[in-house]
């Protein structure tokens, strides 16, 4: 298990990455190959047979198209998470001012990139291989990440976030970016409402959790690399957010590990790649799959992906509606948990993988005992099973205040409390 770093590594003389210079050398750094077990396959996998959901259809409210769109939906989500959607609404022209809005921020010279530099512990800037981060397995990109929120008070977070960072010459960038989150935003409430039918506790239930979202989006630049066959550009990882829409240009890169195996999904301009992330998979209680996948480099083209990564308001307590677990799924599967908690744990303590949430579970349950009890020879103690464990309410101070008669289920017991 991937050892948890308790503080952000120290940020050393970490040679500079500028993976748009390294191409031009015959040889990679070291940091960039990965395990020989993690490396692409030798052939592009084959495809995976992932089902185009018409949302247009769902939304229309045609019965035959509900019906169609929530039972496809339904068979993929719970088998690996990923699904397309077609006839999404989006208008085609703002999709490709995007991509070239992107080129126009990547191709920068990388001292004005790193102006913009993403700050240790923090998840929003410009990344290059994720230099002083790690130190190892390194990922063949570039990235620009930056929040959205959909509160009508933060109407220009996005333009207002570019315009500080970059100046006036992005300012055209801040629009296309703020107009494209907004219409991510409404995308995947729509989304969230097919997702709430298929799992049978109706259309508004999931809408209404995502309502005033306080998402990611994140550019991915992938520069071509000389030895594509021993790095890859982004790691396989399951993504710790609620849900993905991802739109990759006509380059193709992206695999999914279904059934012990990879496999790769085809470019498709018209289509966004929707997947279920943990913290969906949360809110599911454990029925719906957050599923592990990465992003292959060439040697030939740069590829450019826009993920936009769906997030609860970072203090909503995540815990699946009782219908998912009082029938057919009686045991929570997952704890309580807030997005923040999540979110801090990926920045600050753990680079996220295909473990990340039963590592956080995990992470959570020590915290909270030492939370709980302040002393970590109690810790010690449980583990050496010399002390029972005691079941008090978590502090009240970690809970809102507007969260009345609250009930916290955790790993099989549970307690409540009155604030
Ligand atoms: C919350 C997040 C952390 C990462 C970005 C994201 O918004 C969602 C995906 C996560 C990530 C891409 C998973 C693979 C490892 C990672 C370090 C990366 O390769 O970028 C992750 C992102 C991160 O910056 O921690
Ligand atoms: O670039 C891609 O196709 C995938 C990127 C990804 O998985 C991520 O950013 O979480
Ligand atoms: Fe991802």
């Amino acid at each position: 298990m991937q050892a948890l770093v308790t503080h952000p590594p120290p940020v050393t003389a970490t040679p500079l990455f500028d993976t748009s210079a390294l191409k031009h050398e015959h040889n990679i750094p070291s940091q960039f190959i990965w395990p020989h077990d993690e490396q692409p396959c030798a052939e592009t996998p084959p495809e995976l047979e992932v089902p185009p959901i018409d949302l247009e259809g769902f939304l229309s409210g045609d019965k035959a198209a509900m019906s169609r769109a929530t039972t496809l939906v339904n068979e993929a989500c719970k088998k690996h998470g990923f699904f397309l959607v077609v006839n999404h609404a989006i208008d085609s022209k703002l999709i490709a001012k995007a991509h070239e809005a992107m080129d126009h921020f990547f191709c920068k010279p990388y001292s004005q990139k790193q102006s913009a530099l993403r700050k240790p512990g923090h998840h929003c800037g410009y990344a290059s291989s994720f230099v002083g981060r790690f130190t190892s397995k390194l990922p063949w990109k570039e990235t620009l990440s930056f929040r959205y929120s959909a509160d009508d008070e933060d109407s220009n977070m996005v333009e207002n976030y570019i315009l500080d960072l970059m100046g006036t010459e992005f300012q055209e960038f801040g629009r296309v970016y703020q107009e494209y989150c907004t219409a991510m935003s409404n995308l995947s409430l729509g989304i969230m409402e097919l997702l709430g039918m298929s799992l049978g506790v109706g259309r508004s239930y999931f809408r209404e959790f995502f309502e005033g979202n306080d998402s990611i989006m994140r550019l991915n630049y992938y520069p071509p690399c000389q030895k594509p066959d021993l790095t890859l550009g982004t790691g396989p990882h399951c993504d710790p957010t609620s849900l993905t829409i991802l739109h990759q240009d006509h380059v193709g890169g992206l695999e999914v590990f279904v059934d012990q195996k990879w496999y790769s999904i085809p470019p498709n301009p018209d289509a966004f790649v929707v997947n279920i992330g943990d913290t969906f998979m949360a809110l599911s209680n454990g029925i719906y799959r957050s599923c592990l996948h990465r992003a292959v480099v060439n040697s030939q083209t740069p590829r450019k992906s826009l993920a936009f990564f769906l997030c609860p308001k970072g203090d909503k307590v995540i815990s699946p509606p009782i219908e998912l677990f009082n029938g057919i799924r009686s045991q929570r599967v997952y704890p309580d948990f807030t997005w923040t908690l999540l979110l801090e744990f990926t920045q600050k303590h753990y680079r996220a993988d295909m473990k990340t949430l039963d590592t956080f579970t995990k992470w959570l349950e020590n915290r909270s005992d030492e939370q709980l009890h302040g002393s970590k020879q109690y810790v010690k103690a449980i583990k050496a099973g010399k002390e029972k464990k005691r079941h008090d309410a978590l502090p009240l101070d970690s809970i809102r205040s507007d969260q009345k008669d609250a009930k916290l289920k955790y790993l099989g017991f549970s307690w409540s409390y009155k604030i």
